[in-house]
């Protein structure tokens, strides 16, 4: 396919994820579907076109006066891919396969454009019912934070300590040109290509033996945070696919049990592969088995029992661009209370002097300090760990900056940490 019809093939795919509601993977996913004619590279390229187009798609909105899938695309050319008009007109010439060629007006807002005078949602790029959270969780750098989520992420895999070291995963992986993470001490960090594309991670012989896993630097900060030693007992409770799980079996050297469990036993599924592949062989799997009560021996018994809480997904937004704009103020009610009833849940199982550290991948302060504030008032025998002194604790000294201005814990965030959006708190039982 030509540069052009990749072009108008993501306008089409774009179009068919607004009229029908429907999330951009299974946009993407059919139309590669339904036009076979397209190699991978052509996919993987036309992908990469809708998911920037989506990453700005209110500021591409308010630069090309227009909301219209084409306008979202002809912002994204010229703002995220940085073409020149003149560019931009070369591909948009009607021939072919080609999009329709650029009106006069289109023209002139290309060669114009600029966000002066936006709002700050617009200029971040959040969804307007949102600018209250952002702006209790931002203040006057809500825009920017904002427009830190909309950029493409790196891809960020984690040295898996049970069979190498980070120096030998960079070794291994030295024809991708991995580099440290700034942060953890165990990852790397491969940067995108120009045209959004990431490396074919999957046929690495690295990753297929089960050197690295694919986790944000984030999320392996939040593993870090606490402080999982050879010999603990832990609970996942909201262990999913198993990332924080391969994480904290890591650092456990396989000595001592983790229990890993969720309350929706499909998401468990590819943990099983996982684990095989990492070399974990401490952690015990509690699938739920209907009314069953799966986790009744470890009442009273953990250590520590890792809460990576169900959330809006916000600090993730760099690699969802489109869940941002399908996300509606329900679902953050319904986030709420689910992270505090799993908060009610974990107290069944800590152990005295044992804690929770509860996690999640949102920046907003409804989902994160609300949520340890409203569980403190409501158990006094809890009490907040001080953050810094926990991240120093952690080996994890430069993180002790980030220490949350609204309660106990850490944010991380694409503009202050260069991770994913993280929250990470923890509480000790008295
Ligand atoms: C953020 S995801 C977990 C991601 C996973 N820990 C990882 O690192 O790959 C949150 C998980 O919480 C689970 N969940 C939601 N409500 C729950 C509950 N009441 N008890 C336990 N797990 C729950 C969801 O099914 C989901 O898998």
């Amino acid at each position: 396919m030509t540069p052009a019809a990749r072009v108008s093939a993501a306008i089409e795919i774009l179009a068919d994820i607004e009229t029908r509601r429907r999330p951009a993977a299974d946009s993407v996913k059919d139309w590669g579907l339904t036009h076979r004619f397209a190699g991978s590279g052509d996919r993987a390229a036309i992908s990469a076109l809708v998911y920037d187009a989506l990453r700005r798609k209110a500021s591409s909105a308010w630069l090309m006066g227009d909301s219209t899938p084409r306008a979202e695309m002809l912002g994204a050319l010229r703002h995220t891919r940085g073409l020149a008009p003149e560019a931009i007109a070369a591909l948009f010439t009607g021939e072919g396969h080609a999009p329709e060629p650029l009106t006069e007006g289109e023209r002139d807002r290309l060669a114009a454009a600029s966000l002066d005078g936006a709002p700050a949602h617009v200029a971040g790029d959040y969804p307007e019912w949102l600018a209250p959270q952002f702006e209790a969780a931002f203040g006057a750098r809500a825009a920017d934070e904002g427009r830190a989520l909309a950029e493409r992420a790196p891809v960020d895999l984690r040295a898996n300590l049970l069979k190498t070291t980070r120096d030998k995963a960079l070794a291994a992986l030295a024809h991708l040109d991995p580099q440290p993470t700034p942060f953890s001490p165990v990852g790397l960090r491969i940067a995108i290509r120009p045209d959004g594309r990431g490396p074919a991670l999957a046929a690495e012989p690295a990753y297929v033996k089960g050197l690295v896993e694919v986790q944000d630097e984030g999320s392996q900060l939040a593993a870090l945070m606490s402080e999982a030693k050879p010999g603990l007992q832990v609970l996942d409770l909201c262990a999913g696919a198993g990332g924080k799980t391969l994480a904290l079996a890591a650092m456990m050297g396989n000595h001592g049990q983790i229990y890993a469990t969720d309350s929706d036993g499909r998401r468990l599924t590819p943990i099983f592969d996982r684990l095989d592949r990492s070399g974990a062989r401490t952690v015990q799997v509690r699938a739920p088995r209907g009314r069953a009560d799966v986790l009744a021996d470890l009442e009273g018994r953990m250590d520590l029992v890792m809460i990576d809480a169900p959330c809006t997904g916000s600090g993730a937004w760099r690699r969802n661009p489109d869940a941002k704009w399908r996300m509606r103020p329900g679902a953050l009610e319904q986030r709420i209370k689910d992270q505090d009833e799993i908060l009610e849940k974990a107290t069944r199982f800590v152990k005295k002097g044992g804690r929770i550290v509860y996690v999640t991948c949102s920046v907003l302060r409804a989902e994160n300090e609300d949520r340890v504030a409203d569980f403190l008032a409501r158990h006094d025998d809890f009490l907040p760990v001080d953050a810094a002194t926990q991240a120093r604790a952690a080996g994890l000294p430069a993180l002790a900056e980030r220490v949350s201005p609204f309660g106990p814990g850490v944010r991380m965030s694409p503009l202050t940490t260069g991770t994913d959006g993280f929250y990470v708190a923890t509480l000790v039982r008295m």
